[in-house]
């Protein structure tokens, strides 16, 4: 059925006007509905028999904000006036000095415009499950519409932002009496935008917004769209609410074409594209329900799986091959669901319910009526081997049957092993789903659904040695290991590339991965891309030295309870070591080089080996891997992804960089043929493949 789109005017025997607005989903603010907004309270304005007007939302949501198609719109043409034009003539004249009084009846959630729409409302009456915020800054931008001239400081009821809240039912009825009172005088009439009263002296309001420049500066140095958010507050305290708007507008449009929200713009859709499967999601299947799932091995990745079900309502059978260790791995999933309470993130009873709904087994008779079973077990082909052996037999036909490695080909797991998930911990959101040529669509869809019921975000990804993210990554620590042989000093290389954008350097991420994982998968990987790859003897001698990482309070840096990491300069003898042992500083002396040299050096091979998963259809688009890379690698989404962020760099340059190093430092540079070729083409490397090569 066609969506209906528009803004529609009801106007009541008790005189105020219902003006709706509707464009499902989420009631964005796409051009028809701000010309439908503008005729109607122009209309409103004018009609005798309107005493009162009440703004709303049609299918229980206020706005979800402005049409951030529009933004999409507007960085592919590059023409910024498809940005409409109507901060002050619809916000300010229609809304904020309407000569009747309006009122927002806010139900499900007002985000960015939308909340700024409200905000130019006399009062705003809001259920109570209302979501409230301006997520623009999400989109390098800033709410351009007048938000940050109503002290927004005031958050919720609580500050004032919201004047009652009531039960859904009476939301419109309470709506339309308080417009009617505001029109009787028998409620104030405030114009939010004239309103300074919660705004301190000036000397005051200076010293916060300089305090609040030097965080901005600490925690967002590579993204303009905060450090513009306080100009424009600042513009609006010193000069007043319409200055403060006008400015908003100005610096709103400037933003909009950055390349902060280019690149958050992209990556905002393109999450949303990953749940788009060729042949999957567009075929009308439906998922099936995973009522019961078993999972195998309680350690940290299977009890942070099991959390992670429990906490979706599904049932878990947890086995292990213990008492001892169903013990420990039962602890750790209460462990998980006590440290989401602490932190406010689940409420008590909520903890207790999910917990109810764990069994821990030794053994496999729970196994005949699960729908999945996901096998967490540490990284042994012959133990997984063994448990898909002993458990096909068991669990029902239509059970799916995964494993939970990051780099072991499914196809050697087990012939008849269906399906891998990446079950990231509990806490992160990439799902990278691993289809090999035994998976179906069904089992795809299956677990794309089970996939967001738990909060993640699912990716469907090709089955190789570390499927997408844990392969395009793995030159990530190798170059920064051969930077550190070449004489460069460990902990800048991780200072660098914190700056770029990651929260953590080559070095800690080790650390907090463990040295160990490293080590265990090493040959796996150098059987499969061992002839690109730089093999430093550095994380064995590091080990070796007693140094695994946080684990054991020691790697690189020194892990102490309730303190940063910090730099530990005792392991430079091991570094020296290495450096002996690889023996490949030109002419013995550590070479020179810049920050931007040392970004390029790590990340140039990650883009690398990104062009060779692209081409060998790992990926259903590129978009996924930039979405897999800001959700599994932390890769900053302010640079729109791997391949996004590489396009911006280009990829001629990225190129001829790695040509000339690979004829420097050898093969771990050498260009792939897929960047040889979009470079050569003037091509950009997240323009589809002519080829359908693919390992789905
Ligand atoms: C008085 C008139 C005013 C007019 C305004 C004019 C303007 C001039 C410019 C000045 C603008 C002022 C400054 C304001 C800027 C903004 O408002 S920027 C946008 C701010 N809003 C957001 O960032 C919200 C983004 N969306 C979300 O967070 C989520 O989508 C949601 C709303 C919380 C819903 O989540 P969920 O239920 O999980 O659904 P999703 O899958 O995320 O989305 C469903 C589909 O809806 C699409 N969509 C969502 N939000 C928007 C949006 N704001 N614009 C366009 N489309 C949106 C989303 O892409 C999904 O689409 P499909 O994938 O095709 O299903």
């Amino acid at each position: 059925m066609a969506k209906k789109i528009g803004v529609t005017m009801e106007v009541g025997n008790d005189g105020v006007a219902v003006i709706t607005i509707s464009n499902p989903p989420v009631n964005s603010l796409a051009s028809p509905i701000i010309s439908g907004l503008k005729e109607k309270f122009q209309d409103a304005n004018q009609r005798s028999d309107i005493k009162a007007i009440v703004l709303t939302g049609n299918g229980g949501r206020f706005s979800g904000g402005f049409d951030i198609n529009v933004f999409q719109q507007v960085h592919k043409t590059g023409d910024i006036s498809l940005m409409p034009e109507v901060s002050i003539d619809l916000v300010c004249n229609l809304m904020e000095d309407s000569r009747k009084p309006l009122v927002a009846a806010v139900e499900g959630l007002a985000l960015g415009g939308g909340l700024e729409l409200a905000m130019a409302c006399h009062a705003r009456v809001a259920a109570p499950k209302a979501q409230l915020g301006l997520p623009e800054l999400t989109l390098g931008v800033i709410p351009g519409f007048g938000a940050f001239q109503v002290d927004i400081v005031r958050g919720g009821q609580k500050f004032g932002l919201v004047d009652a809240l009531v039960p859904s039912g009476e939301l419109l009825s309470t709506s339309r009496k308080w417009a009617l009172d505001i029109a009787l005088g028998r409620k104030p009439f405030l114009r939010s935008l004239h309103r300074t009263d919660k705004i301190g002296s000036l000397s005051e309001a200076r010293a916060i917004l300089k305090d609040t420049r030097q965080l901005a500066k600490k925690i967002a140095p590579n993204m303009p769209q905060h450090h513009a958010c306080i100009d424009v507050i600042e513009e609006g305290i010193v000069h007043g609410g319409y200055s403060g708007v006008l400015k908003e507008a100005e610096v709103f449009k400037q933003l909009v074409m950055s390349d902060t929200a280019k690149a958050l713009v992209h990556v905002f859709f393109a999450q949303r594209a990953t749940s788009k499967v060729p042949n999957v999601t567009d075929v009308g299947l439906k998922p099936r329900p995973m009522k019961k799932v078993a999972v195998i091995g309680g350690g940290l990745m299977g009890s942070g799986i099991a959390t992670a079900l429990l906490l979706s309502n599904t049932r878990v059978v947890l086995k292990e091959i213990n008492p001892d260790y169903l013990q420990k791995g039962i602890k750790s999933v209460e462990a998980n669901l006590k440290s989401l309470v602490s932190r406010g993130k689940l409420t008590q009873d909520k903890a207790g319910k999910a917990l109810s709904l764990l069994k821990g087994v030794l053994d496999y008779a729970e196994f005949k009526d699960v729908d999945m079973v996901i096998e967490a077990v540490i990284e042994n082909i012959q133990l997984k081997q063994k448990i898909f052996k002993e458990i096909e037999e068991i669990c029902p036909p239509h059970c799916i049957l995964a494993s939970n490695t990051s780099t072991i080909d499914l196809n050697v797991i087990g012939e008849k092993l269906t399906q891998k998930i990446a079950f990231p911990a509990h806490i992160m959101t990439l799902l990278e789903i691993v289809r090999t040529e035994n998976t179906s669509a069904q089992v795809i869809l299956d677990l794309m659904s089970l996939g967001k019921a738990i909060k993640k975000v699912p990716v469907v990804v090709g089955n190789c040695i570390g499927f997408a993210v844990n392969r395009t990554f793995f030159p990530y620590t190798q170059g920064a290991h051969m930077l550190v042989n070449l004489g460069v000093d460990l902990f800048r290389v991780d200072r660098v590339i914190t700056s770029f954008g990651l929260p953590l350097g080559p070095f800690q991420l080790g650390d907090l991965a463990g040295h160990g994982i490293g080590m265990a998968v090493k040959e796996i990987y150098a059987k499969a891309y061992g002839n690109r790859m730089f093999r430093s003897p550095l994380t064995e001698l590091l080990v070796k030295s007693g140094r695994n990482g946080k684990i054991n309070g020691r790697g690189y840096y020194i892990y102490e309870k309730g303190s940063k990491p910090k730099p530990d300069s005792s392991v430079l003898s091991v570094v020296e070591e290495s450096r002996k042992l690889t023996n490949i500083m030109p002419g013995g002396k550590p070479i020179s080089v810049t920050d931007k040299e040392i970004v390029e050096m790590i990340l140039f091979p990650v883009v690398n080996e990104a062009c060779r998963v692209l081409d060998e259809g790992v990926v259903i688009r590129a978009s996924d891997l930039d979405v897999a890379s800001v959700l599994g690698m932390s890769f900053p989404s302010y640079r729109g992804g791997i391949i996004f962020w590489a396009d911006t760099v280009g990829p001629k340059y990225i190129y001829e960089k790695l040509k000339r190093l690979s004829e420097t430092y050898g093969g771990f540079f050498k260009p792939s043929r897929y960047l040889e070729e979009r470079a050569m083409n003037g091509m950009r490397l997240s323009e589809p493949k002519a080829s359908s090569r693919s390992r789905m």
